[in-house]
């Protein structure tokens, strides 16, 4: 673990916040992701790999349902839409929670690996982050921008959202008239010129806007091919870093499965076909471990009901292989 972040403290630690949690889409399986990820022996292989590793069981988030009248089991979801926003009051509270558990444990100098679930658990995550380092960066790779706004998006799924509310520029519900006020729990810490994207290639004509207007910077699969993923990596280290002190800043990255290319990874609820390599997707988190800056890791949106056996075995196997890129395996 020679480059292991600087910023975790010793025994490094690496603490698993497993998210069984689909609410901010519609498709059923992507909560089962994180208890596949970790039947598949991701705790042992992160061992294997030196780490002290931490994992109490997943959340249950049952409290929470409880507290909005829910009982999944029997199909009852008393959470309707506010405005387009679909699940918002369940999304918000669960968000809440992990934004709680993974700020705790970066706060306590462990590095939080989140296993989703979908990718709204990233307004927790990077929510968490950016308590316990308030100037941390974040490589977001990813097929799609999950920067609509409650303006822009056309589904209302708060999946493809929860950047737009770590910048603070979308709507809190209370603004438009919903009595309670789900998601002003969150203090939008992030900034625009702190965040970069890899791997973008189905962006919503509402989301090129915002992209635009706030400079955010995104290579998307259309300058991968042109500069080959180690210039992208490189270039995109350069950009979140610029005009910081030396050794750079902590960097959180959040990886959706879907940015690699379904023959790689098919096993997800939005697919895009023309994305990464299996290498490309490693050589990402090879060379963010690499910067010794690391301090919090997401990997969202395995889906694993999504296909066939062989398929979601491969999904799987994937999305472990990647934390472990991220985490310190190298191939020689
Ligand atoms: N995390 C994801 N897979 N997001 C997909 C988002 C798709 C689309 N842009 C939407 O707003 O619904
Ligand atoms: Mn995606
Ligand atoms: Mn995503």
């Amino acid at each position: 673990m020679a480059s292991s972040s600087r910023f975790i403290k010793d025994p490094k630690t690496i603490a698993i916040v497993g998210c069984p949690f689909s609410g901010g889409q519609p498709k059923a399986g992507v909560d089962e992701g994180p208890i596949h990820l970790v039947e598949a022996g991701l705790p042992e292989q992160l061992k294997a790999l030196g780490w002290n590793v931490r994992f109490d069981g997943h959340h249950q988030f049952e409290e929470i349902n409880a507290k909005l009248g829910n009982d999944p089991a029997a199909g009852i979801v008393r959470d309707p839409p506010i405005g387009k926003l679909k699940n918002p009051r369940l999304v918000s509270e669960v968000t809440k929670s992990v934004a709680e558990a993974v700020g705790s444990h970066a706060k306590q100098g462990e590095l939080p690996l989140t296993l989703g679930g979908d990718h709204s658990l990233a307004m927790g995550t990077i929510s968490g982050t950016l308590s316990a380092y308030p100037d941390a960066g974040v490589i977001w790779v990813d097929a799609h921008a999950d920067i609509n706004t409650e303006e822009t998006t056309d589904t209302g799924n708060i999946h493809g959202m929860p950047v737009a509310f770590l910048l603070g520029i979308t709507q809190q519900p209370a603004s438009y008239g919903a009595s309670e006020a789900p998601f002003s729990w969150i203090k939008p810490m992030l900034t625009p010129e702190r965040i970069v994207y890899i791997g973008l290639r189905d962006v919503d004509v509402g989301e090129k806007a915002i992209l635009k207007k706030h400079g955010i910077k995104a290579f998307s699969m259309h300058e991968v091919d042109r500069y080959g993923i180690g210039r992208v990596v490189e270039m995109a280290l350069e950009w979140v870093n610029k005009g910081y002190g030396p050794g750079g800043r902590p960097i959180h990255l959040s990886f959706d499965v879907d940015a690699l290319d379904p023959t790689v990874a098919p096993s997800t609820g939005t697919p895009v076909r023309g994305g990464l390599t299996f290498r490309e997707g490693h050589y990402i988190c090879e060379s963010i471990y690499e910067t010794g800056n690391l301090v919090a890791l997401d990997l969202m949106e395995v889906n694993p009901s999504l296909a066939d056996a062989a398929a979601v075995k491969q999904t799987v196997a994937v999305g472990c292989s990647l934390v472990r890129a991220a985490l310190g395996e190298t191939l020689l």
